[in-house]
């Protein structure tokens, strides 16, 4: 793809992230922001495409950009349409803890709006001091009464042998005085998980902001070509009873959060024997903290230059999206399951997201996709937050109400002021 797209590159300083991103909006132009887990440095990039193209995700194939997935994306790589979302790094910044951003731009006319734009006021309108108000939580009387029905259901189905795991998801809507500054709801969110993958990506063409703090990573490859991906299931309260935080070795796991968890890692070992690749390391599960939650983890590693296997982040990302951590066991059936009994759209939610070919601390180009889960759809002054569990035969229906609820709060505590 754009391989006919000539770009030279300029580049100036200064601008902050507030100023692109708002630029950006003002031009109707898509844009991301995002911070990798464990690091300082926050990048952004604008793409000129005000209609994204949708594309193969193929990381061998792509230029440097963002990608955003939608949870319905199970073909692909097959003759269905493209469905992943593209934003081209037409323009790229990034921003250091501290230290001006350094900027490189596409050339072109698109450019020199953008430019232009960004020098005059209409680029400095917003300021990002405060992270918005949460008025109103939009009641839904019914959601949890459907969704305690719906996992009712589902248990039931399992119990039958219908399958073995489900992810049910559900939404909550909240509503704001104005519309939120989404740079300051990211940096607040970047202080607060310093292991997260947070994001903020604005897609005009369909009016929506996404916004995460993920703790899942999909799929990475680093620029010496290591590949990583992880499985993360089975939730609990990162905080104990009377309000102080859990070491992760204090945390107790059921039976029912192990097999959820290892139905996961089983999932990725059946995608890696698919293609015969027995040399991954596997290290896990243990306990990981996502902010105000723990989750069980394993990380599996696989070194792409020693079993000669430079495209392995490709084929991996096309056979494991949507894992069973929001998905199911098997697979196609959960996912005939989730399409029969949520009654919401999960758009981007439980989609995959993050950079394609970006060139991080000048040692080459890395691509870092991430679950899209703990996230939230802006639109105008209403915002969507989208909450799954997993479910196996053993749930306990309220219980995974509950666990919902816990999961909406990684970002509903963000936005509180
Ligand atoms: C589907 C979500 O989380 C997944 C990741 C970790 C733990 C999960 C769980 O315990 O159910 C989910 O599989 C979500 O946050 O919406």
């Amino acid at each position: 793809m754009q391989s006919d797209h000539v770009i030279n590159y300029v580049i100036t300083e200064q601008p902050t992230a507030v100023d692109l991103w708002e630029t950006a909006r003002t031009l109707g132009f898509p844009a991301a922001l995002w911070r990798l887990p464990n690091q300082h440095d926050k990048h952004l990039i604008v793409s000129f495409d005000e209609v994204l193209p949708r594309v193969p995700a193929d990381l061998e194939e792509l230029p440097a950009g963002f990608a955003l997935s939608p949870f319905d994306n199970l073909d692909f790589g097959t003759d269905t349409p493209p469905r992943t979302l593209f934003l081209r790094a037409d323009v790229h910044a990034v921003v250091p803890q501290n230290g001006p951003a350094e900027v490189t731009y596409a050339a072109g006319q698109a450019s020199d709006l953008f430019q232009e734009t960004l020098t005059s006021a209409a680029g400095r309108l917003v300021s990002p001091e405060s992270a918005p108000t949460v008025l109103v939580s939009l009641p839904d009387p019914d959601a949890e009464i459907q969704y305690v029905q719906n996992v009712a259901e589902a248990v039931e189905a399992m119990q039958r042998g219908e399958f073995r795991k489900v992810v049910l998801s559900r939404i909550k809507r909240v509503q704001f005085t104005d519309a939120p500054n989404a740079v300051a709801l990211f940096d607040k969110l970047c202080e607060t998980y310093p292991t997260a993958f947070v994001s903020a990506v604005s897609v005009p063409e369909k009016g929506q902001i996404w916004i995460s703090a993920t703790p899942e990573r999909l799929v990475s490859v680093d620029p010496q070509g290591i590949f990583q991906t992880a499985s993360l299931a089975g939730t609990q309260s990162a905080y104990l009873p009377d309000g102080t935080l859990k070491r992760p070795a204090e945390a107790m796991w059921s039976q029912k959060e192990i097999e959820e968890q290892a139905l996961v890692s089983r999932y990725i070992i059946e995608c890696f024997k698919k293609i015969r690749l027995r040399e991954y390391l596997e290290e896990g599960p243990k306990t990981i903290v996502a902010g105000n939650l723990m989750h069980l983890g394993t990380r599996f590693t696989v070194d792409t230059q020693a079993v000669h296997y430079p495209q392995l982040g490709t084929v991996m990302l096309r056979l494991l999206h949507p894992t069973s951590a929001v998905c199911g066991t098997p697979r196609d059936v959960a996912f005939d399951f989730i399409r029969s009994h949520e009654s919401h759209n999960r758009e981007f939610y439980s989609g995959f997201l993050g950079p394609v070919n970006i060139n991080t601390n000048n040692e080459g180009a890395a691509s870092n996709l991430f679950v899209h889960i703990r996230c939230m759809k802006l639109e105008g002054r209403v915002a969507t937050l989208y909450a799954g569990a997993g479910l196996t035969e053993d749930s306990v229906p309220e219980h995974e109400w509950q666990e919902t609820e816990m999961k909406c709060q990684t970002l509903l505590r963000c936005l509180a002021v």
